[in-house]
């Protein structure tokens, strides 16, 4: 007897990879919306990792204890109806506010480098994938976490733009900060990420890439759209 075909368990996946403030978490909800598809936030992982290595006291060149503080992540990430957006909470505390500040992007980023960190994170970066379909954030969700995946963009803007959008999010959000420490923090990050020797932030091979410095939000959110209808995920 001839086994039925298995009908596929995961849906798509469109990767979104790039730099800091390039633009990459405000497409992702655009196209999540849109699609109706889940999300997967990959940079918050990192992040919450940084915060429960400062919380347990282990340093940042102390590779064993950051692994098994990774591999061990008591995370959970709450949709609120009250509170606007995604409420983090780790080990029963609400961590939501240090979440995003550039602090904790910046040991983020030195904690991403490590190699046992990042094996670590993997599968569950892979959990994500599901019905009726993913949309991944992060450096190297094209490049190493969902190798096949449908549709890859590599969003960037330059350091200046970037930094600029940052520093506007800040004072909008009531926290001051120059402008020239930001770029200057950026740039310092681009250079961990992109240089680091485990899964370095480039673009994948078969990636859309986009510059966004001189486009609206809404001229971005169009070009991906219109890739996703040639690659037959959106009507
Ligand atoms: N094309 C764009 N033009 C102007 N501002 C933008 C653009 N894309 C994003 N932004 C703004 O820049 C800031 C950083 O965007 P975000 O999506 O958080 O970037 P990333 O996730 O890549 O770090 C946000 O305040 C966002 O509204
Ligand atoms: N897939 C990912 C996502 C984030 N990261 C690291 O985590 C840091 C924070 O990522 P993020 O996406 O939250 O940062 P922003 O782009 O929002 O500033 C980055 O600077 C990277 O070092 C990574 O290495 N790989």
């Amino acid at each position: 007897m001839q086994e039925k075909p298995e009908a596929p368990l995961t849906g798509p996946i469109i990767t979104v990879d790039g730099p800091s403030g390039a633009g990459k978490g405000t497409l992702c909800q655009m196209l999540a919306a849109k699609l109706n598809w889940a999300l997967l936030d990959s940079g918050a992982l990192y992040r919450v990792t940084a915060l429960a290595a400062k919380q347990h006291g282990v340093a940042l060149d102390n590779e064993a204890g950051l692994e098994a503080i990774a591999a061990h992540l008591d995370v959970q990430f709450k949709v609120s109806n009250e509170q606007s957006g995604v409420q983090v909470i780790l080990e029963g505390e609400n961590v939501t506010s240090n979440l995003r500040t550039e602090e904790t992007g910046a040991i983020a980023s030195q904690v991403a480098a490590v190699n046992a960190v990042r094996a670590a994170l993997l599968e569950r970066q892979r959990a994500f994938q599901q019905k009726p379909g993913l949309i991944a954030d992060g450096r190297d969700m094209g490049t190493v976490v969902f190798p096949a995946a449908e549709l890859k963009v590599y969003l960037t803007a330059s350091a200046e733009e970037r930094g600029q959008r940052r520093h506007k999010q800040l004072l909008e959000s009531g926290n001051n900060a120059s402008l020239a420490g930001i770029i200057e923090d950026i740039r310092a990050r681009d250079d961990r990420d992109m240089n680091r020797a485990v899964a370095p932030l480039r673009p994948a091979d078969e990636a859309i890439v986009i510059d966004s410095t001189n486009m609206s939000i809404e001229a971005v959110f169009d070009q991906v759209q219109q890739a996703a209808k040639r690659a037959g995920l959106l009507a």
